[in-house]
């Protein structure tokens, strides 16, 4: 097994950088900077010298054990200043020793995976741990790292594997040897896994919009004060904005955090009878984003206009408070922003109420196929197919489910999984 180094933690200037490097050699690579090697877990002040001789610096060296670290693989930890010139001193100088090789992106992950010391979902749950930027998608990222979704597979697959050892007793003993109510022995665990499927399969929107951001459109006549709004959600100017109705033609999209969620707050063109080619194809594209937004905020630039096209839960608020000393809000004194901040915060938390501990395709994608297991082996049941038939649609189920956590099918996914990864994870 190669050696492999990189810089572990970002890239760029930064008070401290980490350069890390695991496997068989990477011990010897610390004696040959360091001089020796600390006692494991416990970090050394150092001073770091090339092959030559040469000062890289002086820095912290920090070991862990093969069979007790991170990747599984003995490590070396170098603790360094952290410009680029000194990286790329200790890259250098690691890399000079005999079998250490550049790691790939996701490959330290990678071997902590392949050595058993974290699933699928905790690889995944890592990644978005590390894209995190908001309270909500740290926390959702943080509870499956630390084996929320391995622990729901897990239950679902001894109750299938229970409903199973009971259908190859059906095939192996005679009938007398039997318990009686056998169907029922074997049909009470399917039926608590298809509930409890279905219940994490139902918050597939939420746990996915947690992840993901969610979308919320500003709509409304042009004028209306919609771009000025955005640049107040905002706080920055963001979009232009003008007395000239019609300013807006492209889609303004602004990324912001809401009660610890992550939002794309989208500014689109005003709606009117366009009055020319360009402005008709603003308003359309701003209809389409708006239309396939989580949340429409319709702006109401006068008080007696009337909105159109909005959702019930979509929130109609009157634009320019301040001139016409109606409830509002006024992006021009701030009047009723803060309230306006909490009902879309109100809303989209009703939404994420019911989130799953799965949040990506590829975990539903193999829920439905574990789902479709359980309904053919319960259908089975019911209409007195064959024990073995039953057995075979329930093997099918944990097939889907061991591929989530990764137990089976890994080939398929490792790459896509850690080609997101950066270097050094
Ligand atoms: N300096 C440094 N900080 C870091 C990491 C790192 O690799 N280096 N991490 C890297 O991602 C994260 C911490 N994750 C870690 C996970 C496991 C082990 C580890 O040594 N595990 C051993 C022993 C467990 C124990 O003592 O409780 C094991 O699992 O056997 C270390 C770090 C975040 N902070
Ligand atoms: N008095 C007052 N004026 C405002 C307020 N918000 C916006 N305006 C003014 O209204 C005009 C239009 O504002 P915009 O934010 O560009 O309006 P818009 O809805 O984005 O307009 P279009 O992009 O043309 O559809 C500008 O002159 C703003 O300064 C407000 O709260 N109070
Ligand atoms: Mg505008």
């Amino acid at each position: 097994m190669d050696t492999i180094v990189a810089l572990a933690s970002a890239q760029g200037r930064a008070g401290v950088a980490i350069v890390r490097v695991s496997g068989p050699c990477a011990w010897a690579v610390c004696e040959a900077l360091a001089g020796f090697v600390p006692p494991v877990r416990e970090a050394r002040l150092a001073r770091l010298r090339d092959a030559s001789g040469g000062l890289i610096d002086s820095g912290l060296v920090l070991c862990f054990a093969e069979g007790a670290s991170f990747t599984g693989e003995k490590i070396c930890e170098f603790q360094v200043h952290g410009s680029i010139a000194v990286v790329g001193a200790l890259l250098r100088a690691c890399l000079a020793c005999e079998g250490v090789r550049a790691a790939e992106a996701g490959e330290f992950t990678r071997r902590a995976f392949l050595g058993g010391r974290m699933d699928l979902t905790e690889v995944e749950a890592l990644a978005d741990l590390i894209d995190a930027e908001t309270e909500v998608q740290r926390r959702q990222a943080l509870t499956v790292m630390e084996g929320s979704a391995a622990r729901v597979i897990e239950g679902w697959r001894e109750d299938l594997l229970q409903s199973l050892a009971m259908l190859e007793a059906a095939l192996d003993f005679a009938d007398e040897e039997l318990p009686p109510d056998l169907t029922g022995h074997v049909m009470a665990p399917l039926l608590r896994v298809r509930d409890s499927l279905g219940a994490q399969i139902a918050g597939r929107k939420a746990s996915e919009a947690v992840r993901s951001g969610f979308d919320v459109a500003i709509v409304g006549p042009v004028n209306a004060g919609k771009s000025s709004l955005l640049n107040a959600l905002a706080g920055r100017e963001a979009a232009i904005t003008s007395s000239r109705a019609g300013t807006t033609r492209d889609v303004i999209e602004v990324r912001m955090e809401i009660a610890g969620l992550a939002v794309t707050l989208i500014d689109t063109a005003g709606l009117r009878e366009a009055e020319d080619e360009i402005e008709r194809l603003g308003i359309e594209r701003g209809r389409a984003r708006a239309a396939a937004a989580d949340l429409r905020v319709y702006l109401l630039g006068a008080p007696g206009e009337v909105a159109e096209g909005v959702e019930p839960e979509d929130i109609v608020v009157l634009s320019k408070a301040d001139l016409w000393g109606q409830p509002g809000i006024s992006a021009a004194t701030g009047e009723g922003i803060g309230a306006l901040i909490g009902r879309i915060a109100g809303v989209l938390q009703q939404r994420i109420a019911h989130s799953s501990v799965f949040n990506r395709e590829r975990h539903f994608d193999k829920l439905a196929r574990a789902a479709e297991g359980v309904d053919a082996a319960l259908a089975g049941l019911s209409g007195g197919v064959g024990w073995d038939l039953v057995g075979e649609d329930v093997k099918a189920a944990i097939r889907a489910l061991d591929g989530i956590i990764g137990r089976v099918d890994v080939e398929d996914v490792l790459g896509r999984i850690f080609s997101s990864f950066c270097i050094g994870k």
